[in-house]
């Protein structure tokens, strides 16, 4: 498995090993003891699969009291994956990094608890399964605006993106980070 860690302190994109013969193919998606040693913490208590099509940007979400860890599994095509670091002892608070994840490799992300999330589909169909290390609480969760002009994420945009009503909306990082 190949794993190296992006700018924000502690997200780690990982490549699992794949195992193919004349059948098709075989990986592990998920070992506790392997994955432990590379940072990533076993408890797990949610899985989540998000199906979504070309163009449609999801996020930013966090959720403030009951922060959860994610461990990304990209199963069908392409994503721009972001992240936002809302941890306040963090060297890197107040940062965000992007990294392409896609299915051809079942490329994986670990984002740790205390980062916004968002993603934008850059292929006609991107399927995930996401393992959360917290449950999902609607009123603790927070949006932060996918283009919030202090955090100038640069998404990889060809077209303007597909948001749901929640994320046209959201809060600014300042507002947010306070
Ligand atoms: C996240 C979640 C949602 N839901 C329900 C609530 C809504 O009725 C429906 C769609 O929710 P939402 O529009 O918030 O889904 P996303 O925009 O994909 O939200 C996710 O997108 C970003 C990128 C993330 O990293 C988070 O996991 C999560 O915030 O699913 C649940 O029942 N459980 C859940 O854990």
């Amino acid at each position: 498995m190949q794993v190296e860690e992006l700018p924000i302190k502690g997200v780690l994109k990982l490549t699992p090993k794949i195992y193919k013969d004349n059948r098709g193919l075989f990986l592990e998606t998920w070992q506790k003891k392997r994955y432990e040693e590379f940072g990533v913490p076993t408890e797990f208590v949610q899985d989540n699969l998000s199906i979504s099509s070309k163009n449609v940007l999801r996020g930013l979400h966090f959720q403030k009291e009951h922060p959860q860890g994610k461990l990304i599994t990209l199963l069908k095509g392409k994503i721009f994956d972001v992240v936002v670091d809302f941890r306040k002892y963090s060297p890197t608070f107040g940062q965000w990094a992007g990294t392409y994840l896609s299915a051809e490799n079942f490329e994986q992300l670990w984002i740790p608890p205390g980062l916004a999330h968002g993603f934008l589909v850059c292929s006609d169909e991107a399927l995930f399964n996401y393992k959360c290390t917290e449950y999902y609480y609607p009123q603790d969760e927070k949006t932060i605006l996918w283009n919030d002009p202090t955090l100038e994420i640069e998404w990889p945009l060809s077209a303007s993106p597909i948001l749901s009503a929640k994320d046209e909306c959201g809060t600014s990082f300042e507002a947010e980070a306070k």
